[in-house]
């Protein structure tokens, strides 16, 4: 295959891991009880150890799109998955609603792309809860605002710069698939041996997008371009594919929930005008709802702080305020459970 971004995170996964060259592999897609994942030579097939599988506490133990894994090559086109190497970032999402499983949407992305069009998915609070996972996980984020050739220029640049101010660390990227000069800004973007996860609701134009960075990759790949073919509809699974242009990209379904799950401070950092804000509130616990000398209460009086912002704040802190919770009463089910299973064991080994 030889991409060199491949190479490039395949050495430093060798040189830190230890492992040997033919143990190494990374997971490109994931299927119900089957893995796809890349050697230097091959795309081969792969599955989990019974010990892996039977150790995991959560899908969080489980291989994930971009991990890279420690194997047993059995044949020439599969393999067996010992151990996952330490993640780097993780993209992780929660169901609203679902019993706190957390879903893992990429391992090791350096970069989520949040792709949002202009028409009537353009919505900012969604754009704080993908900023917060990104943060979560410890990726980059970059905002990309797609199909703007919906509207007019003007009022594209007014909701580009809607999401700048509420978002100033945010990088803000727009694009159409229609107009040459946009495309070529998000590849140029793009920087080499990096990672792209891109994300976003269903039928946003991630996949028209992906395949245009595929097929104007520097040198084209057959590989590539029949995986990207015409016939190629929507996506129906999680992906990762290296491009000759020198980076990776992910591609994910389109999610309809995201919910946000562990990290105060990912929430602080979605919302940093609002984190610097509590800096000077009188309380260190302040929730900003009516304590005395809460600066935040006291900007949007000022008109500094937009009140709509503190109100997506608070939805977001209180869903993982819930979500800590759920995580905590599971652990401690699980470790009755533990124990009960142990008085069990006691009370027969009394009885032999
Ligand atoms: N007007 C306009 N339409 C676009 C643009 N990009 C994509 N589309 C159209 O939007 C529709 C959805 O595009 P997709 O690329 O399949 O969207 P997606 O985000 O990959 O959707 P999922 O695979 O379901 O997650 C298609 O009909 C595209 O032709 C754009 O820049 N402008
Ligand atoms: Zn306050």
């Amino acid at each position: 295959m030889e991409n060199q971004a491949y190479i490039y995170n395949f050495k430093n996964i060798m040189s830190s891991s230890g492992w040997s060259k033919e143990e190494i592999a990374q997971v490109i897609a994931v299927h119900k009880d089957r893995y796809e994942i890349l050697t230097p030579d091959a795309e081969i097939s792969a599955e989990l150890a019974g010990n892996l599988r039977f150790s995991a506490q959560s899908s969080l133990d489980m291989p994930a799109v971009g991990d890279w894994v420690k194997i047993v090559p059995m044949n020439d086109d599969h393999a067996i998955i010992l151990e996952i190497f330490k993640r780097k970032t993780i993209l992780r999402r929660q169901s609203v609603g679902s019993s706190s499983n957390d879903q893992v949407i990429a391992a090791n992305a350096d970069s989520g792309i949040i792709a949002m069009s202009v028409g009537q998915d353009f919505n900012l609070r969604r754009i704080d809860r993908y900023l917060t996972i990104c943060y979560d996980g410890d990726l980059e984020p970059i905002v990309l605002l797609t199909k703007t050739d919906l509207l007019e220029e003007q009022d594209v640049l007014k909701l580009s710069s809607q999401i700048q101010e509420r978002h100033p660390q945010a990088q803000v990227i727009s694009v159409s698939i229609n107009k040459i000069e946009t495309l070529h800004t998000l590849q140029n973007s793009m920087a080499k041996n990096r990672t792209y996860c891109f994300m976003g609701s269903s039928g946003v134009g991630k996949s028209t997008l992906i395949n245009w960075l595929a097929s104007n990759s520097l040198m084209k790949t057959s590989e590539i371009s029949a995986s990207h073919g015409k016939g190629r509809h929507t996506t129906t699974y999680r992906r990762l594919m290296y491009l000759q242009d020198g980076f990776a990209i992910v591609d994910t379904p389109g999610m309809r929930e995201v919910g946000v799950t562990d990290g105060d401070r990912s929430i602080d950092a979605t919302f940093e005008q609002i984190a610097s804000l509590a800096e000077g509130c009188k309380y260190s616990n302040c929730t900003h709802t009516n304590e005395d000398g809460c600066a935040v209460s006291e900007a949007i009086e000022n008109g500094e702080l937009e009140e709509e912002l503190l109100y997506s704040y608070q939805k977001l802190k209180r869903e993982q305020n819930h979500y800590s919770q759920t995580v905590w009463e599971k652990r401690k089910s699980q470790k009755d459970f533990g124990k009960m299973i142990k008085r069990v064991q006691n009370q027969k080994k009394r009885f032999k």
